[in-house]
């Protein structure tokens, strides 16, 4: 059973057909790519398993259950995680504590067990930090902890963004263009962090991303996306050489 299918997906905006009954499937532990020209409804594929966008037809199973039948607020309790394009940290609070903020999901000892400073609380606390630094180590934000968001590199910001969305614990990692306004000689490094984290703690991945080297050097499989349609999937190889794919991309930057 594929950790996430995506099955006959239907989404309109009026006149304007984003999903044509788009499917695809991503194995535990694979790291899939959705490209395609702007456009082509890879965010829309987002929004929809996160409940943000609801399709007209078809469904969206994750681990066996439906997640079309579930309100956006229940989407990442089940294991779903997103990195947005914009960055979404606080500027004022420290690399750690930004990163802490995607961690309260698991670990809710309740508002007494809090207010009371409960053991229950403090240890709940303390494996947060735990997962915390695993998480700064995984990222290489360790030395940076302590710092403020507010004036960090652009590139260190994405890491951080990263980091928080790891301490969810997710099993399905959705990643919307994380290579996005970097600096070129830094696409390389994320790509590489982007592939250990998958190596390291096996979850599955789904990047949408225009940088197509970044795509092409780490992904298992790729799904080419074309105005709302499926029009080709397989390894990087193979996509890159298919005539559907090159037509769609005349003229693009890839
Ligand atoms: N909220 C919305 N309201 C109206 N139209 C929308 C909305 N969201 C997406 N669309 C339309 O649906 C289609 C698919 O858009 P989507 O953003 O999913 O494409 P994309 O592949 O992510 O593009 P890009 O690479 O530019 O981010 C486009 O025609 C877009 O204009």
């Amino acid at each position: 059973m594929p950790r996430l299918s995506v099955e006959e997906l239907e989404l309109s905006f009026g006149g304007i057909r984003a999903l044509n009954k788009l499917s695809f499937a991503v194995a535990e532990g694979e790291l899939c790519a959705l490209v395609g020209p702007n456009g082509a409804g890879k965010s829309s594929v987002f929004n929809c398993i996160t409940g943000l966008y609801r399709p007209s037809a078809g469904r969206v199973v994750f681990d066996g259950r439906d997640l079309l039948r579930l309100p956006a607020h229940r989407v990442a309790a089940q294991g779903v995680a997103r990195t947005f394009q914009n960055l979404a940290l606080f500027p004022r609070l420290t690399v750690l504590e930004n990163v802490l903020l995607g961690g309260h999901l698991n670990e809710r000892p309740g508002p007494l067990a809090c207010a009371l400073h409960l053991p229950r609380h403090r240890r709940a606390e303390r494996a947060l930090r735990a997962q915390a630094d695993e998480v700064l180590a995984l990222t290489g934000l360790e030395s940076l902890a302590g710092n403020p968001a507010s004036g960090l590199p652009y590139g260190t910001l994405k890491r951080v963004e990263l980091a928080r969305a790891l301490m969810s614990r997710p099993r399905l990692l959705l990643l919307d263009e994380p290579a996005a306004g970097l600096p070129h000689g830094e696409v390389g490094e994320l790509g590489d962090l982007i592939a250990r984290i998958r190596a390291e703690l096996g979850i599955s991945i789904v990047l949408v991303e225009h940088h197509m080297g970044m795509v092409m050097s780490i992904s298992d499989k790729v799904v080419v996306l074309n105005l709302g349609r499926r029009i080709c999937e397989g390894t990087p190889e193979e996509v890159s050489r298919d005539p559907e794919v090159i037509a769609a991309y005349l003229g693009e930057a890839a």
